[in-house]
């Protein structure tokens, strides 16, 4: 996909990898909607934008995806402001064990929601002109860990439901491609959460255990997250596609067997 023109909505896009994502797009002259909770550092972040890229090139909307009309609203307010859609980022998440329903809500049906949405706005089927949606999960996804169940669950379901309908887009010609991110630790504010009882809850007890998978595993910088995305935004022939980003693989894809059926 060429990228220059193109708009993008990207979840969680305030901080952290969301908002990576959003400056390597608008580098490469996309225009970006930041779709987010947190209006302080949404706010903070689009000014910051603004000076480096010019105020015309995003957008901000507060926004809690687990709020179903809140989302469609930021869905057509993108596309009201820049005249259409190219890039979905299903990217917001939440990391807590404690209020579990809250987390399954965040990280799996508001990306079925998003993923949804994207599809009626992009889609052939409706008459549009087609496009990519990346849905966040986590190398949880592969290695699961006993601090966070229910965490780990949602990324298995995020997988699970981006690879049937990514099928379900090339039988039905969407012309939508729909992959899937999974990076290994990654220093952004959500990483502070595994020392906090108020996301872990009884998991808490864990913390130190947690502390040396990082140790172990590394840290990744958001930086390298977003390059992962951009060659998956780039690369018409990914549909269905798993990227791992892992401090000792780098970005590389996992490998499926083929459908046997
Ligand atoms: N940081 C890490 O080590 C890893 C993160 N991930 C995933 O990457 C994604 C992004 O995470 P980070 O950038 O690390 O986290 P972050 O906490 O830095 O950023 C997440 C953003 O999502 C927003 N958000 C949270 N709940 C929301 C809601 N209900 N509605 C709208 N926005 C909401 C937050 O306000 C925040 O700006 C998440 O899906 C996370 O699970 C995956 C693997 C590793
Ligand atoms: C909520 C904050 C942490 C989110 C990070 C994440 O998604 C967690 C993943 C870890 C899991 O829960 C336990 C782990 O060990 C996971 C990280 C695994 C990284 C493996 C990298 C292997 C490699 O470098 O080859």
């Amino acid at each position: 996909m060429a990228l220059c023109g193109k708009v993008a909505l990207i979840t969680g896009g305030a901080q952290g990898i969301g908002r990576a994502v959003a400056e390597a797009l608008l580098m490469s002259d996309c225009r970006v909607s930041l779709v987010d909770l947190n209006r302080n550092v949404g706010e903070e972040s689009k000014t910051k934008l603004d000076a480096e890229f010019g105020e015309e090139k995003s957008l901000f909307i507060q926004c809690d995806v687990t709020d179903s009309g809140a989302l469609q609203d930021a869905f057509k307010r993108t596309v009201e402001r820049f005249g259409r859609l190219d890039v979905v980022i299903n990217n917001a998440g939440i990391n807590n064990e404690k209020n579990w329903e809250k987390t399954i809500q965040v990280n799996l049906t508001s990306v079925i929601k998003g993923t949804y949405l994207g599809l009626d706005y992009m889609s052939k089927e409706h008459g549009k002109e087609g496009g990519v949606i990346i849905n966040v999960s986590s190398m949880a996804a592969f290695l699961h860990s006993p601090h966070q169940p229910v965490y780990t669950a949602t990324k298995h379901g995020v997988i699970g439901f981006s690879r049937a309908l990514a099928d379900a887009a090339e039988l039905g010609n969407y012309g939508v491609r729909i992959n899937v991110l999974c990076p290994a630790f990654v220093d952004t504010p959500l990483l502070q959460t595994v020392s906090q009882e108020d996301n872990m809850g009884k998991f808490v007890k864990f913390k130190d255990d947690f502390k040396q998978r990082m140790d172990k595993f590394g840290v990744l910088k958001p930086s390298l997250i977003a390059e992962g995305m951009m060659r998956i935004i780039t690369d018409e022939s990914l549909n269905g596609a798993v990227m791992k980003i892992t401090s000792s693989k780098g970005i590389h894809f996992h490998n499926y067997e083929p459908l046997s059926a």
